[in-house]
């Protein structure tokens, strides 16, 4: 897939600036907050409908204006596809595909496939849980669109069921439907947070080998990774993978944890069983990543995850997708920067930030156009060799 025109309209620090895109790689050059991620975030939006950065479309608009809008035109094997999202301050966002507006978002969903790799990918190894999971639900809504919708309902369940327990936690348990009601929520939470459960376990199981390959070929054949998925409600498993584990298994794990969890949910008003909690453990030479690896091991293992992103996400949709390159270029050494170029080479179109051309290898110019980031304003700075 190639993105090939972009549009924003009072997106950002952009009033009205179209990008045409001419190359393989496209290096957006310019200072400190002049716009460059915000572009960046224009092609995570028109891919994800989300930006990793903030949750309200009102930051997303430019300051002051009521509303503001990011279309693009992308080419893909089955012709030319015009996408177009229509962001409002007061919210409720509209979004169209080949001028038609869509009233199920999922349809938008699968148009647009990209990896992003910024320095705050390396939260992945040394940060919270949330960075893992978010990381993965992003992934997984590339893959399968309606992970979208399977994850919101996990989250509206569980939100309504820690309104429940916030209500017992404060004022005790006022009536005798509260129990009942909390079961209700409990099947509810059991049969999304499983759904949920499954796939995340699904993606990782695709995704592992095609990481550990590369992170075996990066670090010289000289480390081995691995991967642990760690859903918070665990099965006992010890002659069967998760993935063939029926739902209604795991269903069950649910309230049994449920059950041994119920006394401290009420003392805390949160529920606390279910995939969000859940966490991805990673060891380097059979220790965890997260305390013992250095800075340069950490870049080892987030590059290693990011070309098994592209690769599987190639494998999946059938087309390679873009990559966005966010700062990160400068702070991998010359060995990563080629590893990484070889395996983007000119077939994954790509998109570069950076503050200074000569922070990495010259073999990135080519085939590479070059635009100056400027304030909000974009202009060309070679014709492409
Ligand atoms: N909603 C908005 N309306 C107007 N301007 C905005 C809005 N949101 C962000 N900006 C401006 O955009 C600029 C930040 O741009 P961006 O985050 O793309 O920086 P950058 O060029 O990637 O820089 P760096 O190299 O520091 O990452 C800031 O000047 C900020 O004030």
């Amino acid at each position: 897939m190639y993105l090939k025109l972009l549009h924003l309209r009072q997106f950002r620090n952009y009033v009205d600036q179209k990008v045409l895109f001419e190359a393989p790689k496209t290096i957006l050059l310019g200072n400190n907050a002049q716009g460059k991620s915000n572009l960046l975030e224009a092609v995570e939006l028109l891919s994800t409908l989300k930006s990793h950065r903030v949750s309200r479309d009102r930051d997303l608009i430019f300051d002051p204006e009521p509303t503001g809008q990011v279309s693009a035109t992308v080419e893909r094997d089955v012709g030319t596809l015009d996408l177009a999202i229509t962001l409002r301050s007061q919210g409720g966002r509209t979004v169209a595909l080949n001028g038609q507006s869509l009233r199920r978002h999922l349809d938008f969903l699968s148009v647009l496939n990209v990896v992003q790799f910024s320095s705050l990918d390396l939260e992945l190894v040394r940060g919270g849980p949330e960075h893992r999971r978010s990381w993965l639900d992003r992934l997984l809504v590339q893959l399968e669109p309606i992970y979208a919708y399977i994850l919101q309902q996990y989250n509206q369940v569980l939100r309504q069921r820690n309104a429940l327990l916030k209500q017992i936690k404060q004022n005790g348990e006022i009536s005798d439907s509260q129990p009942e009601e909390l079961k209700l929520w409990d099947v509810q939470l059991a049969i999304a947070g499983t759904r949920v459960l499954r796939r995340r376990n699904r993606v990782l199981e695709r995704l592992v080998p095609l990481a550990k390959a590369w992170h075996q070929s990066i670090s010289g054949n000289t480390e081995l990774l691995e991967i642990i998925y760690q859903p918070n409600v665990n099965l006992e498993l010890p002659n069967q993978s998760l993935s063939t584990t029926p739902p209604e298994k795991i269903q069950q794990a649910f309230f049994e944890k449920l059950a041994t969890r119920l006394i401290a949910e009420k003392q805390q008003g949160i529920s606390l069983v279910g995939p969000h909690r859940d966490d991805v453990i990673f060891t380097i030479n059979q220790t965890l990543a997260r305390n013992y690896a250095s800075s340069g091991q950490q870049r080892t293992l987030v590059l290693a995850l990011k070309l098994a992103e592209l690769q599987l996400i190639e494998a999946v949709v059938g087309e390679p997708p873009l990559l966005l390159l966010d700062d990160v270029l400068a702070e991998l050494d010359l060995h990563r920067q080629n590893q990484l170029l070889e395996a983007i080479q000119d077939r994954f179109q790509t998109l570069i930030t950076t503050t200074h051309l000569g922070s990495f290898d010259t073999q990135w110019l080519k085939n590479t156009q070059i635009l100056s980031v400027k304030a909000g304003q974009i202009h060309p700075l070679n014709s492409c060799s």
